[in-house]
């Protein structure tokens, strides 16, 4: 299974993955993997988009596109191996997401065949870091060696669409503890290892 967590910048993505990977999946699924690898979505951008973001100027759908394509690179590759992993990743448009499962084919330029893809991948769950504007911003403004900075939060919020049911997510409250949070995935996946499939 891929999980992807997803949600505006400073909601907990990078906290919440490298927790799970560390210290809980290994835990709770009886495999002999010792924590599932995580893709920190920050790691792919370009040097060109992390300067941007750090002169605190959103990106573009045009600037964010190589970026989903090398994430989905590394979402595939994972699939075809099986394995279990972990990307950390904004995904904030639901074209965004189509990128990261379809790769160009999810394009708006693909002609019809785009409007024909699947809403979701068997084997792909999103996670959703949901939660309001004044938390993310006060969590932000602590945060510090990140070159997002909190006025870029509200650029954040007017491009996000929040995924629908059909695009396969499990939606976190931030405002819980990252622990909480864990543990709503550990069930994940443990749910999903009990009902095998088709
Ligand atoms: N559930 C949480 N409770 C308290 N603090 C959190 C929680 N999730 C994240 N944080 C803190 O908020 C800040 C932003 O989290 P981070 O993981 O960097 O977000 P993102 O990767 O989405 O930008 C960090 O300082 C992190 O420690
Ligand atoms: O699509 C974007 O505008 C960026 O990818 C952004 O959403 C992402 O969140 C940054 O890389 C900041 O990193 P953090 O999310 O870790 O703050």
């Amino acid at each position: 299974m891929i999980y992807i967590i997803m949600g505006v910048s400073g909601c907990g993505k990078s906290a919440l993955g490298a927790f799970l990977s560390e210290k809980c999946i290994h835990v709770c699924v009886s495999t002999n993997q010792l924590g599932w690898p995580l893709h920190e979505g920050d790691s792919f951008h370009p040097q060109g988009n992390i300067e941007k973001m750090a002169r605190s100027e959103p990106l573009t759908d045009q600037d964010r596109l190589p970026w989903l394509l090398k994430l989905h690179e590394v979402i595939e590759r994972e699939r075809s191996y099986g394995s279990d992993a972990l990307v950390a990743c904004s995904a904030l448009k639901r074209l965004y997401r189509q990128i990261l499962l379809h790769g160009s084919k999810a394009f708006p330029s693909s002609g019809p065949d785009q409007d024909g893809l699947p809403a979701s991948s068997p084997d792909v769950c999103f996670l959703f870091l949901y939660g309001d504007y004044d938390l993310i911003q006060q969590r932000m403004v602590v945060r510090r060696g990140h070159y997002m900075k909190a006025d870029l939060l509200r650029s954040q919020f007017d491009v996000l669409e929040p995924p629908l049911d059909k695009e396969n997510v499990l939606s976190l409250d931030i405002r819980t503890s990252i622990t909480d949070m864990a543990m709503e995935v550990e069930k994940h996946i443990v749910s999903l290892k009990s009902s095998p499939r088709p």
